[in-house]
């Protein structure tokens, strides 16, 4: 909900401001061209004005709900309120106020909640709450009765004076936090088009990392469902990053899953793994990429036992991003559905098939090293090489 006229979404950063202001400076610049896309990919008319700590969009009132929309997905923002913008004048705020509870008062407990930026104005925070109050009470008594409440209001008003404009709001729409896409080099994102592996994509995003998407094909095991599914994902998370390219390598892991399945038993899911770490090494060295991130949690799945965890990564010496790592089940699911990459049936494809019926908990390196083919990361380091790229 905005307020009558309201055609400005003024934006709020949170671990950007905690940067020197060089670092600062530059980050705000990728957060602009960032939001400047994401308007631009859905269609929403809109200007964006970097502002020292408040960036602010310029759109229409017709647009303001979509632009705010657009803004909260963006990897940095903290919060966006779609707002009137109004001259720093005390009547004129308080004009505002006034209206805007004619038009969006409904009943109920209210409060304001008033900012000021300027301490050189002859009125501060305090006039602003106290003053604006007795003027939205008088505004709407004759119809409501109207009851403050400065803990749990029905509705709040939103106050923020600054240099030359203050913004009056109704809403505080959060946007993911984070640092700008862009910000963090890139990192290469083992997607499976599971639950887990795009929710870690997602999660890096959000650091500021763009992702390099990376599937391994696992041939028979696989199948057309499975790296459709893999491609869905990467498609629902390019909607976040439209100015960053998600192409997605194609890794051919058929012939050595095959190979896995055929000569190993126990420590196959592990070997496997190692494969996909290595290749993935390899593709950053290609693609210039700076670690790996995967969808592992610890105990998630046998391959994912502390021990287990520590064996595989073995297989490359880049870090192994896990941002799930501590997270349950149920967590992630639910950040699955926030960030709209769930897909709630099951195929029985991917690594559940090449899973044997005895699995390996406690590995050892040594006697898995014994137990894999001797040219497992050479070929793995094959498969990233020949690597395709392909549209999600
Ligand atoms: N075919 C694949 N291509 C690329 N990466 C994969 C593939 N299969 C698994 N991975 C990576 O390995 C991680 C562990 O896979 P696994 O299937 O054991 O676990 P998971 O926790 O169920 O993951 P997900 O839900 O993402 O499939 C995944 O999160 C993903 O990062």
């Amino acid at each position: 909900m905005h307020p009558p006229g309201a055609d400005t979404v003024l934006l709020r950063h949170g671990d950007v401001n905690t940067k020197s202001n060089t670092v600062k400076r530059y980050m705000e610049e990728i957060l602009v061209e960032n939001l400047e896309a994401l308007l631009a990919d859905r269609s929403i008319p809109g200007d964006v004005e970097q502002r020292w700590n408040r960036p602010l969009i310029h759109t229409t009132e017709a647009s303001v709900a979509e632009a705010t929309a657009a803004a909260t997905d963006a990897f940095g923002i903290v919060s966006a309120s779609p707002a009137l913008v109004v001259s720093t004048e005390k009547d004129r705020i308080l004009e505002a106020l006034v209206e805007t509870a004619r038009e969006r008062y409904t009943g109920g407990t209210f409060a304001i909640d008033a900012r000021r930026a300027d301490k050189t104005l002859p009125y501060d925070s305090e006039d602003l709450a106290r003053e604006g109050g007795t003027a939205i009470w008088k505004a709407v008594e004759d119809e409501f009765h109207p009851e403050v409440d400065l803990d749990d209001p029905d509705i709040t008003f939103g106050v923020e004076v600054r240099e030359e404009f203050a913004f009056v709001y109704l809403e505080h729409v959060p946007g993911p936090g984070g640092l700008p896409l862009g910000a963090q080099e890139p990192v290469i994102a083992l997607v499976s088009g599971g639950i887990d592996s795009p929710v870690a994509a997602y999660e890096m995003m959000k650091r500021g990392c763009p992702i390099v998407p990376a599937y391994v094909d696992l041939g028979a095991y696989g199948g057309i469902d499975h790296e459709a599914r893999a491609m869905e994902t990467v498609r629902k998370l390019s909607r976040y990053a439209p100015n960053f390219d998600m192409q997605v390598y194609k890794i051919p892991g058929g012939e050595t899953v095959d190979l896995l399945v055929s000569e190993m038993e126990q420590g196959r899911m592990l070997s496997l793994r190692r494969f996909f770490y290595r290749a993935a090494e390899t593709l950053a060295e290609r693609v210039n990429a700076n670690g790996i991130v995967t969808g592992e949690a610890v105990g998630q799945k046998s391959s994912q036992t502390v021990r287990n965890l520590g064996v595989t990564s073995r297989a490359a010496r880049l870090p192994i991003h896990r941002p799930l790592l501590t997270l349950d089940k149920q967590d992630i699911v639910a950040r699955a559905r926030e960030i709209g990459t769930y897909t709630d049936s099951t195929i029985n494809a991917g690594c559940n098939r090449v899973a044997p019926d005895r699995v390996e908990t406690n590995a050892r390196l040594e006697p898995l090293l014994n137990a894999e083919p001797e040219d497992l990361l050479e070929r793995a380091e094959e498969a990233a090489r020949n690597a395709e790229l392909v549209e999600p």
